[in-house]
């Protein structure tokens, strides 16, 4: 693992990486090969998760070839020194920012979107010059094996490489010097992953998981809301980070909101939701044993079925739910929405407020003012007013979470800032020495005076009388040199 870190470093130290038509050709070839093994990307993701090849299209290439557009479009210009505004002890000097690579980066991905979660931080490493050690998630592993096969045929094989094993392997290489660690997956590993970081001082990006609320308010179009919550709750089995994790409203609306789901399933997953091609299994027994655990002592309303040889479980509602038992105290992360009622949109805040910061946040309402209230009034990696899982899509959007939820962010221009130190330069003359003394020893109340005049902009009456003159000298002499007289 030791040598196979170093190899990388030694390509990121030979320099080429940095260029920017390299970092170009390098994206450009990572969109050639998500076009012409399209077919194989997609085969992995329906293997790993029992999804359609149009969801995995939908869910995970689009995104990844928007990104990589977005990217191509605008790093000429992201990549460009930028100039910053001089006080007057550095008006003559010339001062920027340029954005330069960290060195070499680890991105870790989740199972859950096995492809998007490390091809999208990927496209932002590249297009910020670094090189890149990839570990994809065991557990969705037709993907893994993929990616590791593809990636070597396109990129640059010494400056971009894919391992490939579990807790073991990924141990071992988080014991490495790396410039910077991207991080998805779930809040107890985070923790490892920043304590393995802290032994370096490698600064982390952590994209973790929480329980995301979504809040119905009753001035609401009921049958749209549900429509919108149905597709983020059950789109994956319900294994989507942003996906709403629970529901909070009046007691009133349940039975209205648990009809509605239950139409809505029945209208996008059929009669047979078995057979449906847009329904998904859960990733292995494991995680189908945890979310069977999390029904016991619940009132099902809505779904319930499972069946364990396809690890099938039905996407279900529970109401009337207490917050003290298991499915409110753990990310859910399967096809299971608790509906937990309250009294009012205060409670509702109380509650958010009352747990971990969440990755997401959603407001159902008419309402524009409850809405705003709402955000001003809790925290949340993101929101998304009226709807879910949208913010995601938006890459001018920075997203990940905050707290327990994560952080650090990425997507578009964030991914390449994430990835980039932002290199303050300021380049001085050497001549000009006559300012410079005073700020050379020994001190006096004279040149503090100039200093504050200079740096702070402050100066007494008497000094402004100095500066005048002085100003007058220099046009003076500028003008008898000139042979004005
Ligand atoms: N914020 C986001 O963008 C985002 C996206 C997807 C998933 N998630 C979160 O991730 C969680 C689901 O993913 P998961 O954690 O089950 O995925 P996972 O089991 O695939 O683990 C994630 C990565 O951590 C590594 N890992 C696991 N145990 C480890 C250990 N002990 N030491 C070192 N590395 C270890 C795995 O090899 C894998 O690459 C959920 O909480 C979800 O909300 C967050
Ligand atoms: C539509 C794709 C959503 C991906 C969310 C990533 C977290 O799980």
């Amino acid at each position: 693992m030791e040598r196979e870190v170093q190899r990388v470093r030694q390509a990121f130290l030979s320099g080429r990486s940095r260029p920017l038509r390299f970092r170009l050709q390098q994206l450009e070839a990572l969109r050639r090969m998500v076009q012409e093994r399209e077919k194989d990307i997609l085969a992995a993701i329906a293997a790993d998760l029992c999804k359609s090849e149009l969801n995995a299209y939908s869910q995970e290439v689009i995104t990844v070839l928007g990104e990589i557009d977005f990217m191509l479009e605008n790093l000429p210009e992201w990549v460009t020194a930028k100039p910053v505004k001089k006080n007057l002890l550095t008006m003559m000097d010339e001062a920027y920012i340029q954005p330069q690579p960290l060195g070499v980066v680890l991105i870790i991905g989740a199972w859950n979107y096995p492809f998007v979660l490390i091809i999208q931080p990927l496209i932002g490493a590249i297009a910020a010059g670094n090189a890149v050690i990839i570990k994809p998630s065991e557990l969705s592993e037709n993907t893994a094996k993929t990616v590791a096969k593809l990636l070597p045929q396109y990129l640059d094989q010494d400056l971009y490489v894919v391992i490939n094993g579990g807790v073991e392997e990924t141990t071992e290489l988080l014991k490495q010097r790396f410039d910077h660690i991207f991080y998805t997956g779930n809040t107890a590993v985070g923790k490892i992953v920043m304590e393995a970081a802290a032994k370096h001082l490698t600064p982390v990006t952590l994209e973790l998981g929480g329980k995301s609320p979504c809040y119905i308010d009753k001035d609401c179009d009921l049958d749209i809301v549900c429509r919108r919550i149905t597709w983020g709750k059950y789109m994956n089995c319900g294994q989507t980070c942003i996906a709403p994790d629970y529901i909070l409203c009046e007691a009133s609306l349940q039975s209205q909101i648990v009809w509605k789901i239950k139409e809505t399933v029945k209208e996008f997953y059929g009669e047979n939701i078995k057979e449906s091609p847009d329904y998904e299994r859960i990733i292995n027994l494991r995680h189908f044993k945890r979310i069977l655990s999390l029904l016991e002592g619940q009132k099902i309303a809505l779904g319930g079925e499972t069946d364990e040889a396809t690890r099938y479980i039905a996407p279900t509602v529970l109401t009337d739910v207490d917050p003290k038992t298991k499915v409110m105290q753990e990310e859910i992360f399967g096809p299971v929405l608790p509906i937990v009622p309250v009294k009012n949109v205060d409670e509702a805040i109380d509650f958010i407020n009352e747990r971990e910061k969440p990755l997401a946040l959603y407001v159902f309402s008419h309402n524009h003012k409850l809405i705003k209230r709402m955000i001003d009034e809790t925290s949340s990696g993101g929101v998304t007013g009226n709807d879910v899982i949208m913010h995601f899509t938006l890459n001018s959007f920075p997203f990940g979470g905050v707290g327990s939820s994560g952080m650090g962010a990425y997507h578009g221009k964030h991914s390449f800032d994430t990835f980039s130190h932002q290199r303050p330069c300021l380049l001085k003359s050497l001549k000009r020495e006559g300012a410079n003394k005073l700020r050379y020893p020994p001190n006096s109340q004279s040149k503090v005076d100039w200093g504050k005049f200079f740096l702070l902009r402050r100066f007494n009456k008497e000094k402004l009388g100095l500066l005048v003159l002085t100003f007058l000298g220099i046009v003076a002499a500028v003008l008898v040199k000139a042979g004005y007289y």
